[in-house]
């Protein structure tokens, strides 16, 4: 009988070495898939660098190209930027791109959203002779722009689906015959591929020499490798072949090398001269925290953080993952007292458009929305976004997150993180290519507690990494993280669930961990239970488990199944370390670190000036009035006379505003300035928003916003 037993147990042994090698040909057919597609997509870049550079030398490279050296519109243009658009100096690139379409090239510009894309075209657009058409994918973006030129006395316009008869017949006459003053012409991208009105009396501007560029915004819009397909974007090309001798200039905050190559060669731009800046948004702070499971607690968490450090009604943003979530978070922040509206794809455009415009005008405080809120997102001076669960992707966070501060000035992303909410977005995913690859890549930044935040940006947009300055909390707080030896866990886990599987069962992750629990209640493993869900997801990350979907007629469920690497672990072959934190970078902590100090007295009068002045000139956004860059100016600055404001705000503000504007600083008493609950703020020079900036201080990697709060 040895024998039979002796045949069992080798019998048993050859099954399992086989279900290794089936798993591990598993693993690798996996891997040869990934690696053909990464292969069919590489053959494609490099054909089209090829192209690329056979073009180029066709082309006979002219010499090297110095934009940055001086140009006879220097002084022009010097005048224009500081008087009409009232900005003080340019940012990187802004200058050397505007020469490069002075100078008649076509350009590609990549910059990081509020990086400043606007000015490239519309400061060349006044330099020029004649009117510049600028093409952009969304009436709300359109109509921000239209709106800000106006109140700056640019005369522009729109021709979209909304424009009325009479503007209509303006605009054309304008193209038609040089009539009126036109010099910015926004469309959207319908007009150039389906009104072949518009494009004749177009060719009629440009046949009198009166076409001075075409700018067009948002271009990422054109590639279907981008995240904002526009069909009617790849028809655009027609613009260069009609007129190719007028500079185009595309403009995008986001392109991958894929991208920018689809571009060049869809908007027929193969020469153009590329401009791209870096990713990095210096001013933001990223931080990630513990999500409680608790609904309410996690609200509580949010509205003390916009009643701790927004206490001027600054504006952001609220991101939830289902509509359904939007409503009820919103609602939830009005009670306690946070004025906040939801925003979402189910609402109709009416409402939605009244909400966005309560928003863009400073009278709500706080949007919460899907990801529905997106591209036309203009306003500058947001000051936080938070995000009630993680996105899908990193790209997405990037985008999200990015709406917070496009004026500059230093901001705050907030994600609020926990195990449970990756099957939720997993299940929603999966079915996308590489959707669940680019989740997991979202969900490593989110459970990882020692690595730099921004770090994670470089490595996802392979840019070299640059310093972090303390701007995000793995950098800025220092917090006890420890590596725990998980591997002994990781095997009950995996034990588990194959028992759970032999039984022809499945679990969820939330499953999984109830099952854990109740089985070594006695060996009394010592994890607890948000803990073991991060083990999960870990197991997850590392390819021991893998996540399984399921379909019923309402929905996708997420199950959790032993994956390729399981094995490895079972034998000891793979060890799993878990960063646990002890002591706590605990939310209040990261929330007085990075409490600002409330407005000064004068800060918030010119705020209120603004506002008025916003509505008395009917339409025009508070921010276009006076950026809150230029009231910083103001609050440290304090010009007496209109010489003096001419110097900080330029002379076109000066014009409009100056009066009313020295009158409220001439009126404002130096101890007003007493506005926070600590006196000793008042030694000082009033806090503005600009030495608020320069108040970030790096000590010993923590960052330290000084702020009267802090000293309760
Ligand atoms: N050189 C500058 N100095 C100060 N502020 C600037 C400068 N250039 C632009 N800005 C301001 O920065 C803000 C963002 O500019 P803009 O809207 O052009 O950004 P963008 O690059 O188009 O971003 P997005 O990708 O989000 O559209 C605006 O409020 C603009 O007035
Ligand atoms: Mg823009």
């Amino acid at each position: 009988m040895g024998g039979t037993e002796d045949v069992m147990q080798e019998l048993l042994n050859v099954e399992f070495e086989l279900q290794d090698v089936q798993d591990e040909i598993k693993r690798l057919l996996d891997k040869q898939e990934k690696l053909y597609e990464r292969q069919s997509e590489l053959k494609a870049v490099l054909e089209s660098y090829q192209d690329l550079e056979k073009s180029e030398q066709d082309n006979a490279a002219p010499q090297a190209e110095n934009w940055s050296g001086s140009f006879e519109w220097d002084n022009e243009a010097d005048d224009i930027r500081f008087n009409i658009f009232g900005i003080p100096s340019y940012r990187a690139n802004q200058r050397e791109i505007i020469n490069a379409v002075m100078s008649g090239r076509d350009v590609l510009v990549i910059m990081a959203a509020g990086g400043g894309k606007s000015l490239c075209y519309q400061l060349p657009a006044l330099l020029r002779d004649g009117i510049a058409l600028v093409i952009s994918p969304l009436l709300s973006l359109i109509q921000d722009q239209v709106m800000g030129l106006t109140a700056l006395g640019i005369p522009a316009s729109m021709l979209t689906s909304t424009t009325n008869k009479e503007d209509e017949k303006y605009i054309y006459k304008a193209l038609e015959k040089g009539d009126g003053d036109l010099r910015v012409l926004y469309v959207t991208p319908e007009k150039v591929s389906k009104s072949k009105r518009f494009v004749s009396k177009l060719e009629k501007c440009h046949h009198a020499g009166r076409l001075s560029l075409i700018s067009i915004d948002e271009a990422h819009c054109c590639s279907q490798w981008g995240h904002d397909f526009r069909p009617d974007y790849k028809n655009l090309g027609i613009l260069k072949t009609q007129f190719p001798n007028v500079p185009v200039i595309a403009l995008t905050a986001t392109a991958t090398k894929k991208v920018q190559l689809d571009l060049m060669e869809m908007l027929k731009i193969p020469k153009c001269v590329k401009f791209v800046s870096t990713v990095n948004r210096p001013n933001l702070f990223y931080m990630v925290r513990d999500k409680s499971s608790v609904g309410k607690t996690v609200i509580n968490d949010i509205a003390d953080f916009i009643q701790g450090s927004y206490t001027n009604n600054e504006s952001g943003i609220v991101y939830c993952f289902s509509r359904k979530e939007c409503e009820q978070v919103a609602k939830e922040l009005r009670e306690r007292g946070v004025s906040a509206d939801h925003y979402h794809a189910d609402m109709d455009v009416n409402a939605r458009e009244r909400v966005h415009m309560r928003w863009s005008n400073s009278k709500l405080q706080v949007i919460v929305g899907t990801v529905a809120f997106g591209m036309g997102i203009n306003k500058p001076d947001v000051r936080f976004v938070i995000h009630h669960s993680l996105g899908k992707s990193m790209e997405t966070y990037y985008q999200e997150s990015g709406r917070a501060g496009r004026d500059g000035l230093p901001s705050e992303c907030l994600l609020y993180f926990r195990p449970a909410d990756v099957p939720r977005q997993s299940s929603m995913v999966f079915y996308e290519n590489s959707g669940l690859q680019n989740l997991y890549d979202m969900v490593r930044y989110c459970q990882s507690k020692k690595e730099c935040r921004r770090g994670a940006f470089f490595k996802h947009f392979a840019e070299p990494l640059q310093d972090c300055n303390g701007m995000c909390d793995n950098c800025a707080f220092s917090c006890d993280v420890k590596e725990i030896d998980a591997t002994g866990h990781a095997k009950a886990v995996v034990s588990l669930l194959q028992e759970i599987q032999e039984m022809d069962q499945r679990a969820t992750m939330l499953q999984l961990v109830e099952k854990f629990k109740v089985k070594n209640k006695k060996v009394g493993f010592e994890l607890k239970k948000d803990e073991l869900e991060q083990l999960v997801i870990q197991l997850i990350l590392d390819r021991v488990l893998k996540e399984e979907f399921s379909h019923t007629a309402y929905a996708t469920n997420a199950y959790v199944t032993t994956g390729p690497l399981a094995k490895h672990v079972l034998h000891g072959k793979k060890n799993i370390m878990l960063e646990v934190t002890s002591g706590h970078k605990s939310s209040t902590s990261v929330a007085k670190s990075s409490k600002r100090s409330r407005y000064s007295g004068l800060e918030v009068e010119l705020d209120n000036l603004r506002k008025e002045l916003s509505s008395l000139h009917g339409g025009i956004f508070p921010h276009s009035i006076l950026s809150t860059q230029q009231i910083g100016m103001l609050c440290s600055q304090k010009p007496e006379t209109t010489e003096q404001l001419e110097k900080l705000i330029g002379k076109l503000k000066t014009e409009k505003y100056g009066d009313k504007i020295l009158e409220v600083i001439g009126k404002h008493e130096p101890d007003e300035e007493q506005h926070g609950n600590d006196p000793s703020e008042n030694e000082e020079e009033p806090e503005t928003s600009v030495n608020r900036t320069s108040k970030r201080t790096k000590n010993k990697n923590v960052v330290v916003i000084e702020s009267s709060e802090d000293d309760e």
